[in-house]
């Protein structure tokens, strides 16, 4: 099967270099060509626009930043509508809000083409290793025709129904993920101002009710104040606020997710944007840099 892959970023880089490497041929476009070149080297090719690429490719992936990455690809010139038509399918597995992604849902099928939204639990690793946790909605048929592009990508795939129940899944899932890692940073500055190991704090959680993949991966580094980047804060972030829209919508009261939101977007204006999500310690600690927005 041809694939085309749009967004070379942190996850699409693993998960289009995964595909390559399990027998697809796939083409690849990312916004700064330069970052292709890595893919090429592992057997891709390279279309120069999304457009190129949706009209070679029957099946076309997008794991791109935020809305307004999702949006400009889609519609913009040499964008993914000028070549989608009747027998091609878009599968858009970056996080959005419904919205977003209903309005390319509807630009696509009404050009004849199939649409499906299926963003993604798990982050760098996971990606690499095919270990995601894949959450589409849409079209059904796409749904299953795409079927051996997701299991070589992810570890189990859901069909929620009707586009926005993927979207509106994943806000719910990182709103969660973000509130806790908040609590962690706390937990762990509270630990050491009060005179306990924060490690020892780890092995404890890590015994009991509380013990979570996150905090074991995490933690440590947090602890020695490292923050290499496997999910971007600013992207948590853009999830805390597409996940407090989502409650406004339905006037479902947040307030937890509303603080992390708080510090999250304290972070970004800090400069750690481009740093993991677990760099909101910082913030917690007071111990964050002034710096440019990211
Ligand atoms: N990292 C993670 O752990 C996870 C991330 N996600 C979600 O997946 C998506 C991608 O995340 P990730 O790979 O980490 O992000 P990165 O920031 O590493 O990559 C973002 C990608 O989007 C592209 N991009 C940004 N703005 C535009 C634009 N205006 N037009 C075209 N392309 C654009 C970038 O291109 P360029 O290289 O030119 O900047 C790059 O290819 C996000 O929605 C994120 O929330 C979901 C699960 C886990
Ligand atoms: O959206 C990013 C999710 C990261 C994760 O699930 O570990």
């Amino acid at each position: 099967m041809e694939v085309g892959f749009l967004g070379l970023g942190i996850m699409g880089k693993a998960m289009a270099s995964r595909l390559l490497k399990h027998g697809f041929r796939v083409t690849v476009w990312n916004r700064t060509l330069s970052k292709c070149e890595e893919l090429v080297e592992q057997g891709a090719s390279i279309g120069e626009t999304p457009a190129l690429v949706v009209k070679k490719c029957k099946y076309t992936i997008a794991m791109l930043s935020d809305p307004a990455a999702v949006l400009s690809v889609v519609f913009d010139k040499d964008g993914v509508l000028e070549q989608i038509s009747e027998g091609k399918g878009y599968i858009d597995m970056s996080t959005v809000d419904a919205e977003t992604s209903s309005k390319i849902s509807e630009a696509i099928i009404k050009k004849g083409g199939s649409f499906l939204e299926a963003p993604v639990s798990g982050s760098k690793k996971p990606a690499e290793d095919g270990q995601l946790i894949i959450l589409s909605a849409g079209d059904k048929a796409l749904y299953e025709v795409i079927l051996p592009v997701f299991d070589v990508l992810g570890k189990k795939s859901f069909f929620l129904g009707e586009v926005g129940k993927g979207a509106r899944m994943k806000l719910v899932v990182n709103m969660i993920m973000g509130s806790m890692m908040n609590a962690l940073s706390e937990g762990l500055c509270l630990a050491d101002k009060s005179g306990l190991s924060p490690q020892t704090l780890l092995d404890v959680l890590d015994l009991g009710a509380c013990s979570n993949p996150m905090f074991k991966l995490k933690g440590p580094a947090m602890i020695e104040s490292k923050y290499p980047p496997a999910f971007p804060l600013k992207h948590q972030q853009k999830d805390m606020r597409l996940a407090l829209c989502l409650g406004d919508e339905h006037a479902v009261s947040m307030p937890i997710a509303a603080a992390s939101n708080e510090a999250f977007k304290k972070a970004r204006s800090h400069g750690l944007g481009d740093l993991d999500f677990s760099a909101v310690y910082e913030i917690v600690k007071g111990t964050a840099p002034s710096g440019n927005a990211a």
